[in-house]
């Protein structure tokens, strides 16, 4: 995928669950029939080391299935032939992986249990390991304070609380200098949180929602999202249980705001 100019406050594209790491492995997922597999483009360490050690990893079974015939049933291989059969699945991972690189962009994101081998980044995002995208965002002055970088590394709460309540105006006027690009709007008497963003395309667009999905069911807290005209994208961000705008709202825009558009978002056009 070719990337275009970046904006400096847009990293390489990665689904953004939780600053301080994600509480679960974002994955993308197919079963490819040809081989009858189920793969996850989320690593490749995992899946070569389960290749060899024939093991599931999070309930993925390491290609080719089936299940491999319990040892003692099994002839002794030859060296030779061992290490042909070795080369022979190396060959068919690091083909599959070139299929998946190219076809990843349109996998549906699916949700995986952390790896029973720790959290691994996915192979299509940026590697910034040891360094922190925050830090990377706000050195080049794309957080709008450090308190927008402090609520987007908060938690939603439970929106049947009974301790939620909506917010006044005046409050919700206060926040908004955090979440930067976001408007109150008011519909019905339901005060919102209001964004819009130009995509490059329809499938784009919906790359977008499956983001920002990934986060709303991380925090169990839901956008309205709108897909209109093929490439433009409105989000609406209230909580329903309580008819307005509480913290959760905030949270959740920020959330967003820090999400990684590169690719996705259509370029400003510079007048
Ligand atoms: C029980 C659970 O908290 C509710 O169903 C959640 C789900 N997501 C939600 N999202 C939003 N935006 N408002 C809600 O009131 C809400 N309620």
């Amino acid at each position: 995928m070719h990337a275009a100019q970046s904006d400096p406050c847009v990293l390489p594209s990665r689904p953004d669950l939780n600053q301080t790491g994600p509480k679960s492995q974002v994955c993308f997922h197919r079963s490819v029939q040809w081989s009858d597999v189920s793969i996850s483009a989320c690593s490749a360490v995992p899946l070569v080391s389960s290749l060899f050690s024939g093991a599931t990893q999070n309930g993925l079974r390491a290609f080719p299935s089936p299940d491999p015939a319990p040892a003692k049933q099994r002839e002794p291989q030859p060296p030779m032939l061992r290490a042909a059969t070795v080369q022979a699945r190396l060959l068919l991972l690091s083909r599959s992986y070139v299929g998946q690189a190219k076809a990843a962009s349109s996998w549906p994101l699916v949700r995986r249990k952390p790896s029973r081998l720790g959290s691994v980044r996915p192979f299509y995002q940026m590697d910034t390991r040891g360094q922190d995208e925050n830090k990377i965002l706000t050195a080049r002055g794309c957080h709008s304070s450090p308190e927008s970088q402090e609520l987007a590394m908060k938690s939603c709460v439970p929106c049947n609380s009974k301790d939620l309540h909506p917010m006044s105006e005046d409050s919700a006027k206060k926040l908004l200098e955090q979440v930067n690009g976001w408007e109150l709007i008011t519909e019905g008497d339901v005060l919102k949180l209001h964004r819009a963003w130009k995509v490059k395309n329809f499938v784009k667009g919906l790359e977008f929602f499956q983001l920002v999905a990934a986060i709303a069911e991380e925090e169990g807290h839901h956008p309205d999202l709108h897909l209109v005209g093929w490439n433009n994208v409105k989000i609406d961000v209230w909580t329903h249980s309580v008819r307005g705008l509480t913290s959760n709202d905030f949270i959740l825009a920020a959330k967003i705001n820090d999400l990684t558009l590169e690719g996705i978002i259509r370029k400003k056009k510079t007048t």
